[in-house]
């Protein structure tokens, strides 16, 4: 049961943002949607120094100010810098020592603000909560950090005991959406901690509006569970491949291989064909191979003699194979272009070669220059091809769905009247 008002959780919104200009103006719209406390993110913080949490007391006199600095050390100087600037909370590291939180408590006592300790990568964090209440914290946070809520991590279970261990008002965090604040409302939470699905949507007052609904009616949002894979592929089918290669750190794109028709989006799993110049036979017989929701990636290496066309591409289509890639030539173009099943190659040309049968069906093959394995996930645009290697699909398609939100926003911010390198200060964020 909620410590604060169990009729009114609240909305505290991380202002994960680097620019002091901008995160007033996206608190201002999180308000406007019925956000609660506003928090100076840490790595805001880190960017704009301690002027940000005045900046924002100036701005929002009457509101509730967090200061995220995740204190580790130093627990009385650190306190008294942030309560000085204007906070009203000031986070410590839950994992720091006994020594610096007890600091902590001290400095805020004297100086009349509140301490909340955040539980990420804390070891025991049940306990840990256990001893940072006893050591005078005023409220637990229970954290999955970005990073972490990438791989897979949620805070919600182990919130869901932490409720039940402390007395203090307990906090949620880490990629929190509606369904999610909903959940741990119903759970328990007092305070539940938003920052990318409401800081970094192109509408930050509609998506607080929405999170507001669902904490506040927590019984009319429903959840859907789905397992891991068609969770990456609903996440693939709304990115692009430009964000998947943005969170792969500028990496993953094949070279030299184009749509064969643009405007069709490609998502799926790869099955790998090793062919020789002039040989179609194994690029035909991995569509037997090929499951539902499979993309047929081919290296053939040719320009001149096409290992695939129009019968192929048809014989793809009614086993529901969700595209082909070649690194190489395919021919029938136009047949491929009106059965419209997405097709990725080097080039066109009407040579087709004969079926000899060389070559082999998923194993290593390198296409467009990356490796791609059976299984990796294949995503194809207008753009281009991108690999993201099986092992790593979970947390890249969660990290390329971040770029995504975040380009949202700065595309909402240029529509306004900026241009990119003013939203972005680019100057400033040159390599010194
Ligand atoms: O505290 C946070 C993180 O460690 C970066 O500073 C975030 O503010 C917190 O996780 C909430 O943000 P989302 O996970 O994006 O909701």
């Amino acid at each position: 049961m909620s410590k604060v008002d169990p009729n009114k959780p609240i909305i505290q919104v991380a202002l994960d943002i680097l620019e002091t200009d901008r995160a007033i103006q996206i608190a201002k719209e999180s308000l406007e949607g019925g956000a609660d406390w506003l928090e100076a993110g840490t790595p805001l913080i880190k960017s704009e120094g301690m002027d940000v949490i005045r900046k924002l007391r100036e701005a929002f006199p009457d509101k509730t100010i967090i200061a995220d600095m995740k204190i580790t050390d130093t627990g009385a100087m650190e306190v008294e810098m942030g309560a000085k600037a204007g906070a009203d909370i000031i986070v410590v590291l839950a994992s720091a020592d006994d020594s610096t939180i007890l600091e902590s408590v001290r400095a805020a006592r004297k100086y009349g603000v509140k301490i909340m300790a955040d539980l990420i990568s804390a070891n025991e964090p049940v306990f840990r909560s256990m001893e940072v209440e006893k050591l005078g914290v005023d409220y637990i946070n229970v954290h999955a950090g970005i990073d972490q809520q990438m791989e897979g991590h949620d805070s919600l279970s182990i919130m869901k005991e932490v409720v039940r261990k402390v007395n203090i008002p307990v906090a949620i965090a880490g990629g929190l959406d509606a369904a999610s604040c909903a959940e741990a409302v119903s759970a328990g939470a007092d305070i539940v901690i938003v920052g990318g699905n409401i800081v970094r949507s192109s509408n930050v007052t509609a998506s607080a509006k929405t999170i507001r609904g669902s904490v506040d009616s927590p019984s009319t949002v429903r959840s859907m569970k789905v397992s891991k894979d068609e969770e990456i592929r609903a996440i693939l089918e709304t990115v692009s491949t430009s964000n998947i290669s943005d969170a792969m750190h500028r990496k993953g794109a094949m070279q030299d291989i184009f749509p064969m028709r643009e405007g069709k989006k490609m998502v799926g799993t790869a099955v790998t064909v090793q062919t020789f110049k002039g040989d179609w036979a194994k690029a035909v017989e991995a569509i037997d191979e090929a499951k539902e929701g499979d993309v047929i990636v081919i290296y053939n290496g040719s320009r001149h003699v096409a290992p695939w066309g129009g019968l192929a591409t048809l014989s793809c289509l009614n086993k529901g194979v969700a595209g082909v890639v070649i690194d190489g030539a395919v021919r029938d173009i136009d047949e491929i272009r009106k059965i419209g099943l997405p097709v990725f190659a080097t080039c066109h040309v009407p040579n087709a070669g004969e079926p000899k049968g060389f070559g082999e069906i998923n194993s290593e093959i390198v296409c467009g220059n990356q490796t791609v394995n059976p299984g990796d996930y294949i995503v194809g645009d207008d753009s281009g091809v991108v690999v993201i290697p099986k092992e790593r699909a979970y947390e890249i398609s969660r990290r390329a769905k971040e770029v995504e939100k975040t380009e949202q926003r700065l595309f909402e911010e240029i529509r306004r009247g900026a241009t990119l390198s003013e939203v972005m200060k680019l100057k400033k964020w040159e390599k010194h």
